[in-house]
C-alpha cells in the first residue's frame, strides 16, 4: 500500500463498508484524501493461502464515480452490452474511474466496479464520493477548446473526438469547441471576442504553433483588460488567470512533452480533468519599442532559425520537414556575426550545467513562486529593484553557428532531454546557449549529444548562461543590398558566411529568429523573461513512476 493509504488512519473515515469487486469481497473505505479497498482474507484454495491485496486511490486522482449501468461513451458497443449484462446481475453497483500511471509518464483512466448489498448503500457511496470531488475547487468545469484541423498529421479533430471528449464527458467537464478556420483564428477570438468569464480554462488541440496562438491571445487579452502596454519592453505584465491545456496533435509538441513528460492526448486530458497547475515563464521579444512575440520554448538564431525558415516551404511534408531542413542547414554550416548582451540570473537559481532537472514540485521554481508572492505582498519596490540589479550586463561579440535561448528544457521526442536539460519551467530565467563557429564535425558532435546522455555543453565552442534578459545585435544591422537583387536569398535563413560554399548564397550575414516555431521579422531583438506569467493544466515531469 502507498503512503497515501496510510493517511486513512489519520483522517476520519467518511464511509466504509463491505463491497464486492468482481466476486471478491473487499473492505472499502473513503476519507477526505483517499479511497482504499482491501480484499477480505481469501479462502484457502488447494491449501495455498493468498495474501489479500489492497489498493489506494488519492481522491485528487478520482476522475468520476457513476452508477455501473450509466451509459459510457468511451466504451465499444460490445463492452456496453457486457456492462448492461453485469448490471442486471448486480443491480446496486457503482464504478469508480481513476488515474493510473503507465510507462513513459503516460496516464490512463482505469475503473473498478463495486457491488453493494442495497440500493441505499450504492447511492451513499456515489453521493459521499461526489461531495468530496466537489470540494476539489481546482478542477475545471467548463472549457473553451480550439482545434486546429490541419496541425501535425491533420488528426486534431479525430484525436479530440475519439480520445478526449469521451473522458471529459465521463468527468462531467463541459466544453465549447471551436474548430479553427484559418491561422490566427484562435488568437483573434481569444483577444477580442471570447466571453472568458464563463470558462475555467482554455484548451488547444494542435502543436506548438497552436499553443502559441492561445498564449498570444490570452496574454494580449489580459494586458488589454488591465491597460498594460505590451510594446513597453520593461513593463511588468499581468499574469493570466485562465489555465491552458494542451492536447498534443502537432509536429513537435515540445511544450506538452516538456511539461507533462509525454505527448499523449489521454494523459493531457486527465491532467486537465484533475485540475493540475503548472506555472510557466514567458519571454517577451521586442525590436526597439515594438512588441514582436512571446516565446515559451525556444528562441533560436542561426541553425534553428535556418531550419525553420527552410521548413516553412516544405509544410506539405508534415513533421518530416524539420529533419530534411535540419540536414540541409547542417550541410550549409552557416555562421553569423553579432553581439549578445545578457543580464545573468542570481546564483541561487542554479546553473544550466548543474544537472538539477526541473521536475514535479521543483524546489527552484517553488522557491521562486514564494519569493515572488512575498515581494508582491510587501510591494517593496526598492527590494525588487535591488534584486533585479544584483548582477550586471555581460557582452559577448563573435561568430555564432547558433544562439539559442531555452526558457524550458525543450525536451521533445527528437531530443528527450532537450536543448537545455536543466532549464526550469517557472524560475524566471532562460538558458542562453552560444555555439561559436566550429568545424562541421564538431557541430555534429554537439548535435548528436542532444540525443544521448553526454553533456552537449561540454565543448570549447559552446557556452551557456542562465539569464533574465538578453539583447542581440547582428553585426551589420542594415541588410546588405547586392547589386543584383535577384541574387538575394528569398528567405533570410540561408545565406551568409557559409564555410560550405555549396548552394548557400553569400549575402547579408543575417539569419532569422525561430520564436517557438515562428519566424521573426527582425534580427535585432530585446528579450525579457516574465516569471510565471501563465499556468498550464500540467504538473511538470514526475520523477518516479508508480506503475
Ligand atoms: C545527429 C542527429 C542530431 C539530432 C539533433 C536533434 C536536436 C533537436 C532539438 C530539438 C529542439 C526543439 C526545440 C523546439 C522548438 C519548438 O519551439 C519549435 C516549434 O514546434 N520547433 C521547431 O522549431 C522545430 C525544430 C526542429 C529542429 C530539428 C533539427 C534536426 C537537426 C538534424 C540535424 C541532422 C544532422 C545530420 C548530419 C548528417
Ligand atoms: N484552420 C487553420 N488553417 C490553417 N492554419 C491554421 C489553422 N488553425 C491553426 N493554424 C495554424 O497552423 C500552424 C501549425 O499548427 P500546429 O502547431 O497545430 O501544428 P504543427 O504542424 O505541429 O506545427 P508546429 O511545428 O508549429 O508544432 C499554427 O501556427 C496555427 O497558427
Ligand atoms: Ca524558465
Amino acid at each position: 500500500m502507498t503512503g497515501q493509504a496510510e493517511d486513512t488512519k489519520s483522517q476520519p473515515t467518511l464511509l466504509s463498508s463491505k463491497l464486492l469487486l468482481q466476486h471478491q469481497a473487499v473492505e472499502a473505505a473513503l476519507n477526505r484524501h483517499v479511497f482504499v479497498w482491501k480484499e477480505i482474507e481469501k479462502s484457502q484454495k488447494r491449501g495455498i493461502s493468498k495474501t489479500p491485496r489492497s489498493h489506494a486511490v488519492p481522491v485528487s486522482e478520482i476522475v468520476a464515480i457513476h452508477h455501473a449501468e450509466d451509459e459510457d461513451h468511451t466504451k465499444s458497443k460490445w463492452d456496453q452490452k457486457k456492462k448492461q449484462q453485469f448490471s442486471q446481475l448486480f443491480p446496486n453497483s457503482f464504478t469508480v474511474f481513476y488515474v493510473t500511471r503507465t510507462k513513459h509518464h503516460r496516464w490512463r483512466c482505469s475503473e473498478a466496479t463495486f457491488s453493494c448489498s442495497s440500493p441505499e448503500l450504492c447511492e451513499q457511496w456515489i453521493q459521499v464520493t461526489r461531495e468530496q470531488l466537489s470540494l476539489l475547487t481546482n478542477r475545471p468545469k467548463r472549457l473553451l477548446v480550439y482545434i486546429n484541423p490541419f496541425g501535425g498529421k491533420k488528426r486534431g479533430r479525430r484525436i479530440y473526438e475519439d480520445k478526449v471528449a469521451p473522458v471529459f464527458q465521463r468527468a462531467g467537464v463541459s466544453a465549447d469547441v471551436i474548430v479553427t478556420e484559418r491561422a490566427n483564428h484562435a488568437r483573434d477570438h481569444l483577444t477580442t471576442e471570447a466571453n472568458l468569464d464563463q470558462y475555467d480554462g482554455v484548451v488547444c488541440v494542435g502543436g506548438d504553433g497552436m499553443f502559441s496562438e492561445i498564449l498570444h491571445g490570452l496574454v494580449a487579452r489580459t494586458q488589454n483588460d488591465n491597460k498594460v502596454d505590451q510594446n513597453r519592453p520593461d513593463v511588468e505584465l499581468k499574469p493570466c488567470m485562465l489555465r491552458i491545456g494542451i492536447i498534443p496533435a502537432g509536429s513537435t509538441d515540445c511544450i506538452c512533452f516538456a511539461t507533462v513528460g509525454t505527448n499523449d492526448p489521454v494523459t493531457s486530458a486527465l491532467h486537465i480533468i484533475i485540475g493540475d497547475s503548472q506555472p510557466m515563464d514567458v519571454c517577451s521579444v521586442h525590436h526597439n519599442d515594438v512588441f514582436l512575440r512571446y516565446s515559451v520554448s525556444l528562441l533560436g538564431y542561426g541553425f534553428y532559425g535556418d531550419v525553420l525558415a527552410d521548413s516553412e516551404k516544405k509544410r506539405w511534408l508534415g513533421p518530416a520537414r524539420y529533419d530534411l531542413s535540419g540536414v540541409k542547414a547542417f550541410l550549409c554550416h552557416n555562421h553569423y556575426k553579432g553581439t549578445v548582451s545578457f543580464l545573468p540570473a542570481e546564483d541561487n537559481l542554479g546553473h544550466p550545467r548543474d544537472k538539477l532537472q526541473c521536475r514535479f514540485g521543483c524546489s527552484i521554481c517553488q522557491h521562486k513562486q514564494s519569493s515572488k508572492e512575498k515581494l508582491r505582498e510587501t510591494a517593496d519596490e526598492e527590494t525588487a529593484a535591488e534584486v533585479s540589479s544584483s548582477s550586471s550586463w555581460k557582452v559577448i561579440c563573435g561568430k555564432f553557428i547558433a544562439i539559442n535561448a531555452a526558457n524550458m528544457s525543450c525536451a521533445c521526442p527528437r531530443s528527450p532531454k532537450g536543448l537545455s536539460p536543466s532549464a526550469h519551467l517557472a524560475d524566471g530565467t532562460a538558458d542562453l546557449i552560444l555555439v561559436r563557429k566550429c568545424s562541421r564535425l564538431d557541430f555534429f558532435r554537439h548535435l548528436l549529444r542532444h540525443t544521448n546522455t553526454d553533456d552537449q555543453f561540454d565543448h570549447s565552442f559552446v557556452e551557456v548562461h542562465r539569464v533574465k534578459k538578453f539583447h542581440f545585435e547582428p553585426l551589420d544591422p542594415q541588410p546588405l543590398l547586392l547589386e543584383n537583387q535577384s541574387e538575394l536569398p528569398k528567405k533570410p535563413g540561408f545565406c551568409p558566411m557559409s564555410s560550405a560554399q555549396t548552394t548557400c548564397i553569400p549575402s547579408t550575414a543575417h539569419s532569422s529568429w525561430n520564436c517557438d516555431g515562428e519566424i521573426l521579422n527582425h534580427a535585432a531583438i530585446q528579450v525579457s523573461v516574465h516569471c510565471q506569467l501563465i499556468r498550464l493544466f500540467a504538473r511538470g515531469i514526475e520523477e518516479q513512476q508508480r506503475v
